[in-house]
């Protein structure tokens, strides 16, 4: 190998090994770094077109600022790869998303150089503020950039930080990060205006000219270098800025530039540098860059799974193999089923329409489904404002996201008592994701809210039968929730049957001791109960299919009739399912024993949802264990998880 061909990526162990590479170098570290993501992330599967495209702007962003002196608060952070793999994690990089490997997301305890933990969008311009003030306050001369998608920027809280950074003149740099591209096509007003600014002939003539002008005197020489770095503040801002949305929000307004060219980005990043108060830079990226079927279905290969490097073919289930379909899919083709039933029923998602599967819907009957950007807040009470008119609207929002939304869901909704449906999708441990995904709390955070009912299908049928039901009638807010992946029948797309309200079934008795479920999670006690019967021990179980209202009735049944219940639920053990069925013993006198199965009190990290779900103590073994240790009057494996 030739000294111009030395491969670089290898020398780079933290940003001060590029900084000593020439600006000349930095294309090639760019191509490497490509290479080495899509070479891993091919068979280590995880976020790939979104780093893809953030390349360039990652390496001239570390050469150029003095991280981790510098913050750089990358939003949503699924496009970090980059940043990871120059911030000294390149020879981590291959226990990425795994089980107590590095995590998917920007996280500060991994790293000095992750500024700011992400995973949910639109944080980075409020944290990069805090950061600004902190910094002006402590009298230190540190940059602060935030790192925004055009899809992220589309949520409010994105405008909420521009609108106090605006008035607050810290210096502060917003690089929006522009591929015109959420998960699916990136949606709404601001998309068409970003388009706008784009594609404008006029305004990008100029601002060619502007630095065709500038690059020409810069090769002058060294004096008419110094000059135009005089005058860059000068002429770039006047010039470089049109009168727009974010110059009217007091915001120094840059570009748009092309993201792609790296040595570009050194030089622009630098100029912003000197350039007191909040900045915006728009940068012009393609998500997927650089690999060929990552550019052209950006919506699939946002996440693609294991794939073929070589040939672009990505690793699916067999035609020939039949397998229970995900749970996302049967609501989106149950809604279908619906809607065309019930000309009331509309679908919302905020973001996720391939996430959800409201794709289906949004095909079919485009003008009754909706994709109203990253905004969970606003699909909350844009579809109490439906409900309030007659309609009934399927507000998918994942478990996680949810939380963003609740004040929406309890002032808006639930006070008025609104027939909106909530499908929440990614109830329970999620996997690879972690704990900004993971759906933990919203069994706890619904069951509190008056009016509100809370479901969770242990099957598929169960969901079609809860989305047939939420439909039938003033029912008021009423939500189901439903975990991430598949489910467990074949046999799924039956006739309809309204499920009453409030009412668990009763799927196996036992003398001793008995399962009380909610949700997918009764299925893994299914295998355990079978397992035990195969011993000689019968324990029952019960699908208790709400968590609010509890079936009252079965529940008396069930406490006078066994001595140990063993509550289980994929989620949050402190006010969750267990939480309620105790409180239900409480007020009603019962001392039997029970064993409350769920996450701890601890936020669950990233790993497999089987690893996730054994750590939790809700897989079939751990729940054959705890049920036979019950049943032999042993302490049972949940008391020795807790302890
Ligand atoms: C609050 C919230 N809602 C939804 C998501 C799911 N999500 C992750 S990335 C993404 C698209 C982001 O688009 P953009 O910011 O433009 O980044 P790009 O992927 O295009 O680089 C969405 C909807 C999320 N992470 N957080
Ligand atoms: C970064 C992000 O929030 C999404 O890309 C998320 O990882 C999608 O999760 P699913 O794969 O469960 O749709
Ligand atoms: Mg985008």
């Amino acid at each position: 190998m030739t000294e111009e061909t030395k491969r670089l990526l290898e020398s780079i162990d933290t940003p001060n090994d590029l900084k000593r590479l020439d600006v000349s170098q930095l294309e090639q570290v760019c191509s490497e770094l490509r290479e080495f993501i899509i070479d891993q992330v091919s068979t280590n599967p995880g976020h790939f077109g979104a780093g893809l495209g953030v390349v360039e702007l990652t390496v001239a962003l570390h050469y150029v600022f003095n991280t981790p002196y510098d913050k750089l608060i990358w939003d949503v952070g699924h496009q970090a790869y980059p940043h990871k793999i120059l911030t000294g994690r390149r020879k981590q990089f291959h226990t990425n998303r795994k089980y107590k490997g590095l995590s998917g997301f920007p996280k500060m305890d991994e790293s000095e150089y992750d500024a700011f933990g992400v995973g949910h969008s639109s944080t980075s311009i409020s944290a990069a503020l805090g950061m600004a003030i902190a910094a002006k306050m402590n009298k230190e001369s540190r940059h602060v950039v935030a790192i925004i998608g055009d899809g992220s920027m589309t949520a409010g809280l994105a405008f909420e930080g521009l609108n106090n950074a605006g008035i607050d003149k810290s210096d502060l740099l917003v690089i929006l990060n522009d591929n015109n591209m959420a998960i699916d096509a990136n949606v709404g007003a601001l998309k068409e205006y970003l388009l706008d600014i784009t594609t404008s002939k006029s305004y990008n003539k100029m601002r060619k000219d502007v630095w065709n002008i500038l690059g020409n005197l810069e090769r002058l020489g060294p004096v008419a270098r110094r000059y135009v770095k005089k005058i860059e503040s000068g002429v770039k801002t006047a010039l470089l800025q049109q009168s727009n949305l974010f110059q009217s929000l007091n915001f120094r307004y840059f570009g748009p530039i092309d993201g792609h060219d790296v040595e570009r980005l050194t030089q622009v990043l630098n100029d912003l540098k000197d350039i007191p108060g909040p900045k915006l830079l728009h940068v012009l990226t393609k998500k997927g860059k650089g690999y060929k079927p990552a550019e052209e279905d950006q919506t699939i290969w946002h996440a693609p799974g294991v794939f073929d490097k070589e040939t672009g073919l990505r690793e699916t289930t067999p035609v020939d193999q039949i397998v229970p379909p995900r749970y996302q899919d049967v609501f989106g083709e149950t809604i279908v089923e619906l809607a065309e039933k019930n000309p009331k029923i509309l679908g919302i998602t905020p973001a996720m329409p391939s996430g959800c599967s409201l794709n289906i819907m949004m095909e079919k009957m485009p003008s009754r489904a909706f994709d109203v950007g990253i905004a969970e807040q606003h699909a909350v009470t844009f579809s109490a404002g439906l409900a309030a008119a007659g309609y009934i609207p399927y507000c998918n929002i994942y478990s996680s996201f949810m939380q963003r939304a609740y004040d929406n869901v309890i002032h808006d909704v639930a006070l008025q008592n609104l027939d909106v449906v909530f499908c929440l999708d990614r109830g329970g441990i999620v996997g690879e994701d972690g704990p900004t995904h993971h759906g933990m709390f919203d069994i706890g955070f619904f069951r509190i809210i008056p009016n509100m009912v809370v479901a969770a299908p242990m099957n598929e049928v169960e969901l079609r039968n809860m989305m047939y039901t939420a439909q039938l009638g003033g029912k008021g807010p009423f939500s189901i929730r439903y975990p991430r992946g598949r489910g467990v029948t074949h046999d799924w797309k039956q006739p309809f049957t309204e499920i009453e309200v409030g009412k668990g079934r009763t799927i196996s008795e036992g003398n001793d001791v008995a399962f009380v479920t909610l949700g997918h999670p009764g299925n893994y006690a299914q295998t355990a109960v079978t397992r035990l019967a195969k011993q000689g021990i019968a324990v029952g179980l019960y699908d208790m299919r709400f968590a609010k209202p509890l079936d009252e009735e079965l529940l008396h049944s069930i406490l006078k009739r066994y001595r140990h219940i063993i509550t289980v639920e994929d989620g949050a053990l402190q006010g969750g399912f267990g939480s309620a069925v105790l409180e239900f013993m409480a007020d009603n006198g019962y001392t039997n024993s029970i064993t409350r199965l769920g996450a701890p009190d601890r936020f669950i990290e990233h790993g497999t949802v089987q690893q996730l779900h054994k750590d939790c103590g809700i897989d079939p073994e751990s729940l054959f264990q705890t049920a036979l240790k019950a049943a032999m009057e042993l302490p049972t494996a949940a008391e020795t998880i807790r302890k």
